[in-house]
Parts: structure tokens; sequence; C-alpha cells
């Protein structure tokens, strides 16, 4: 078992991460030069495929057990009036989850996915950032560690996707800290301008009460314990060398957490989605991620990023499927 019973441990388990499969990857670079299409007329899916086959340390890999994982959370400052909907969605949203009524729900099953919800402590929202840190060092290393073991072993691609009302706010205080400037706060469920000006103060008083810190630290003052259980989740899904596809903005504020810690944190994923909320484009951009999608989703629950994995799913089937030049008899250029 991994320790991560505290930041250091955390750290140390993030510097610790595999690297992907460099002869699996040749191979696939390889094979990928061999198929009966012009070179590179399948675009970025070849990149795509070429890429999974690294992590999957297979040169012919197939998706077939992908899994999508939902975190639910609350948060402190959503009693500041930061969100165009009341805390209480999120408890009931878990329910309409464990229903099956929810947009994650259908683009799962859509997916050949299977998918789990984890509620954490929703009855216990993290403390107001205003005030000082959102969670203590141990609160935010239990949701880490639910998040690092809700990856299941055998799962051979990872979507991690959140439910917590007030998280936007969350989520741009963590951009903010970590990547500087001021302008990330976005409209999150659709508050008015007046919630704008609400979201963008409670952010700036985040950040005095939270000097800006290491990405584990932002993550315990500025987070919420779905974000954490996400943060936890990429990276379990690292330690397993399993691709990751990254929803919205507040699933690359997870990330970016892992990315300010360990450079090369996020190299299994991939970035499903642009999502509608302001900043996601420029937050992307200091990821070094691509969206594979781009449809003006501003739902978050892992909605980009589940529909996301049918796109990967056709570079594989490609990548797998297509006869090579030699085997259909085509001549080659
Ligand atoms: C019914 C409903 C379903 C959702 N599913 C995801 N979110 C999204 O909206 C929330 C973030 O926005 P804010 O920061 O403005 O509260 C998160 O729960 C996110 O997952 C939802 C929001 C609502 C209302
Ligand atoms: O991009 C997201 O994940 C997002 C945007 C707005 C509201 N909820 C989630």
């Amino acid at each position: 078992m991994t320790d991560l019973t505290s930041l250091t441990a955390i750290r140390a388990a993030l510097a610790a991460a595999p690297a992907a499969d460099t002869a699996a990857r040749a191979g696939a670079t390889d094979r990928n030069g061999q198929l009966t299409k012009p070179p590179g007329a399948l675009g970025r899916l070849e990149d795509l495929a070429i890429w999974y086959a690294g992590w999957a340390g297979d040169a012919r890999p197939r998706i077939a057990a992908p899994q999508v994982l939902v975190f639910a959370g609350n948060h402190g400052v959503a009693a500041r009036g930061v969100s165009a909907f009341p805390p209480e969605v999120t408890m009931q949203m878990v329910a309409n989850f464990r229903a099956g009524g929810a947009a994650i729900n259908q683009l799962s099953d859509f997916a050949g996915a299977q998918m789990q919800v984890h509620a954490l402590d929703l009855d216990t929202p993290t403390a107001d950032f205003t005030q000082g840190p959102a969670m203590t060092g141990a609160e935010v290393c239990a949701a880490f560690t639910t998040g690092w073991n809700a990856v299941d072993r055998n799962a051979d691609l990872l979507v991690t996707g959140e439910m917590g009302i007030g998280n936007t706010t969350s989520a741009a205080a963590i951009v903010t800290a970590l990547l500087g400037g001021d302008d990330w706060t976005g409209r999150g469920t659709g508050v008015d301008d007046a919630g704008l000006a609400r979201k963008q103060a409670v952010i700036a008083a985040g950040l005095a009460a939270n000097p800006k810190r290491s990405g584990l630290e932002v993550l315990a003052a500025l987070g919420g314990r779905e974000v954490a259980a996400m943060a936890g989740a990429i990276a379990g899904a690292r330690a397993l060398r399993i691709p990751v596809i990254l929803d919205g903005f507040i699933c690359c504020a997870a990330a970016l957490c892992l990315q300010a810690e360990e450079a090369g944190a996020l190299d299994h994923c991939v970035a499903g989605h642009l999502s509608a909320e302001g900043a996601h484009a420029r937050m992307l951009e200091a990821l070094g991620k691509q969206p594979l999608l781009s449809l003006g989703l501003r739902l978050g629950e892992g909605s980009g990023a589940a529909l996301a994995i049918q796109v990967l799913k056709g570079a594989l089937a490609c990548h797998s499927g297509m006869a090579t030049f030699a085997e259909a008899g085509v001549a080659a250029g």
C-alpha cells in the first residue's frame, strides 16, 4: 500500500510515478507508419493512439474497460452566495447519479464505461477558505486517498468527474494561487454580474487568507474534498499506468495541483474537452494540453471527458484494427 497519510508522503508518491513503456510506444509508432493511409492522414488520432499504447504497454491495444469516477463534496464558501444553486443540490445530484438520471450516467453508458459515485462527507462542508484553509492536512489526505483507492486496477482508461455546489469558485481560487493573475473566475452554474463580483471577492479573500504555497498545499487550502479526490484518482491511475481523460475547469484545477507539485505528473493525461467556463482555454494552455472536443459544455460531472472516450476508442480502433500496406496488398507511396 502506498503511504498517502501526509502531504510529504503524497509528494513522494508523485515523484515515484512510473513512465510510459518506451518499447510499446516505439512499436506503435512503427505500426502507425505501416497502416493503409497516407502518413499523418488520421491527424491527432495517430498521436493519441501512440500515446495510449505507451501507457498501455502494448503496441496494438484496444480500450475495453473504461472507468468513470464521480466525486462529490460540499464547500464552506457556498454559503457566500457564489453559485446560482443552493448547496443541497450536491446531495440531490448524488441521489440522481445513483438513480441513473444525470448526464454523466447517459454518457458513461454510451461509452461502455463502468461508473462509480463517491460522496465525501457531504454533511460536513469544508471550512470557508476566506477565513483560513478549507481542509486540514488530514482531511485533504483522506480525500486524496479515497480517489487513489477508487481506481479499478483492471480499468484501461479513467475519467474523473465531480459534483459540488461552489466548486468553480474553489477551482478558480486554486488556479489564481498557482498561476497568478486575477481573471480566472467564470459564471459556473450561471451567476449574474453581482454573483460574479461576489466570487471574485471571495477568491481574493481566500488568497489573502491562504498565502501561496505548493500544489498540494493550495489543494488543501482552496480545494474541496471532491477536488482532492480527483487529484488522488489521477495520481492513482498514474501509479497503475492507466491513461486519464481530463474533464473541464474543476477537474483541470485538480490536475494543475499535481503538475505544480511534480512537472511530469500529467503525462498520462489528455484533455477531453474545452469547457465554456471562460478561463478553461488558458488553463489548458498552462497544462500544455489540447482539448479533443469543443462543444460548449459547462457541466462538469466528467461529462466532456466521458464523451471523449469515444474519440480515443476510435483512435485505437483504427490503430489496432487497420491493415498494413503489406497485409492489404496496397502500394505504399
Ligand atoms: C443541477 C446541477 C447539476 C450539475 N452537475 C454538475 N454541476 C456543476 O455545477 C457546480 C459548479 O458550479 P458552481 O460553482 O456555480 O456551483 C458543480 O457541482 C459542477 O459539477 C451541476 C450543477 C447543478 C445545479
Ligand atoms: O468546466 C466545468 O467542469 C464546469 C463549468 C461550469 C460548471 N460546472 C463545471
